[in-house]
């Protein structure tokens, strides 16, 4: 199984009717098993890329290849819950064949087993994230895209969460690609990172990272990143 991503242009029209190109050349493949990490400065066109590879935006100029019935879950930066219904639902809803046993183990590696009567609206953003992982991960997906799931969090729920997020990813062979604005989750969760420029989004660098996700270090994540940031590349 294999993802397969070549994006040569992407435009939008704006209000004043010019075009704005957003995407001029994006071109990497994933294969099952392995987590794909995208870095790019803000607003380079990280989401418009990810809606293309969702199948939401057909409206450029490539060729994106993904196997044949492979199921895709994504996480959203807002986690879009159904206000009115509870935590359970919204995942049972998503995913009505998930088995209870699946569905236990994945609220408790996401610490959400208190919150399964809880309505969105009750929930801090932290705990909205996770049910929106659980909501993807319930579904067994064969590709598997997160946009920037520990933004506005802070570090010490974001570096929970990242560990929680490590877990699932590990606990099944999918293709997982993330968008993230921090070097420290791309070196701790990818396999290869792939560098961005300022719009119109380019891939400037694609990085592989040799050493296992589950046996990396702390003193291999900062070695990572030392080489990273000897790169020609500015996420500002
Ligand atoms: N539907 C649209 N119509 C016109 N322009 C758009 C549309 N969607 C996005 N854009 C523009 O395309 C550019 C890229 O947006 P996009 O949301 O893909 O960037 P991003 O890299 O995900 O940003 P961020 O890091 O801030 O989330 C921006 O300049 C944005 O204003």
């Amino acid at each position: 199984m294999r993802l397969e991503v070549e994006i040569r242009s992407k435009s939008y029209t704006s209000a004043n009717g010019k075009r704005q190109e957003v995407i001029s050349d994006i071109a990497f493949a994933l294969q099952r098993g392995e987590v794909g990490v995208v870095v790019g400065p803000s607003g380079c066109g990280k989401s418009t890329m990810l809606r293309i590879l969702a199948g939401l935006d057909p409206d450029y100029q490539g060729r994106v290849s993904q196997p044949a019935g492979a199921r895709l879950a994504m996480v959203f930066q807002e986690p879009r819950l159904l206000p009115w219904r509870s935590v359970e639902e919204n995942i049972r809803l998503a995913a009505p064949d998930v088995a209870e046993d699946r569905l236990a183990a994945i609220f408790g590696v996401l610490e959400l087993g208190a919150h399964r009567t809880h309505f969105p609206g009750e929930l801090s953003l932290g705990l909205a994230r996770r049910v929106a992982l659980a909501r993807a991960f319930a579904v067994e997906p064969d590709f598997l895209i997160l946009d920037e799931p520990l933004a506005s969090l802070d570090d010490a729920l974001a570096a929970r969460l990242r560990e929680e997020i490590a877990t699932l990813v590990a606990s099944r062979p999918m293709i997982t690609l993330l968008v993230t604005h921090s070097m420290d989750d791309a070196v701790r969760l990818g396999d290869r990172i792939f560098l961005l420029s300022s719009r119109p989004a380019r891939l400037l660098h694609a990085v592989t990272i040799d050493v296992p996700r589950a046996q990396r270090s702390n003193a291999d994540v900062a070695a990572l990143k030392a080489d990273l940031a000897r790169l020609d590349f500015s996420v500002s």
